[in-house]
């Protein structure tokens, strides 16, 4: 993680392809409450859902992810401006935005952000990510 202050909040992304929409927004409620001690950053759909039932999170949203939001997540991870990132990739689909999908899942790799791609990793990581800040 970036050498931050210890009360510095989290800084963590959120990304869901519509297939997974539902989990990720069922994931952010069961975790609202280390999730409201967060920043957090959503593309633009993504977002939307979530501030729809949570809408007191500490939550920017950015472009839609097809529109340029996925693009706009790698350029903060490439910049250090994220903690963790959180995208909910459907398997099964097709997508136009393939190329965003994989350029921004290739810079958390390239820059060795924890990041989930599913409910029981973004449990550990979530975890991890938490106890590696407390313990500062
Ligand atoms: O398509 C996405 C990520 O590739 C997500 O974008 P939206 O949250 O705007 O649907």
């Amino acid at each position: 993680m970036a050498d931050r202050s210890q009360n510095a909040p989290l800084r963590l992304a959120l990304v869901a392809h519509d297939a997974k929409k539902d989990a990720l927004v069922s994931w952010v409620q069961a975790h609202a409450r280390d999730l409201t001690k967060a920043e957090l950053f959503a593309t633009g759909t993504t977002g939307g859902r979530i501030l729809d039932l949570l809408p007191d999170l500490n939550l920017t949203r950015l472009k839609s992810g097809p529109l340029g939001g996925d693009q706009q997540l790698g350029a903060m991870i490439c910049e250090g401006r994220l903690d963790g990132l959180f995208f909910f990739i459907d398997p099964m689909s097709p997508m136009p935005h393939d190329v965003d999908v994989k350029a921004l899942s290739r810079l958390a790799i390239v820059y060795d952000l924890p990041f989930a791609n599913s409910p029981s990793t973004a449990d550990f990581v979530l975890r991890g990510l938490i106890a590696d800040h407390t313990a500062g």
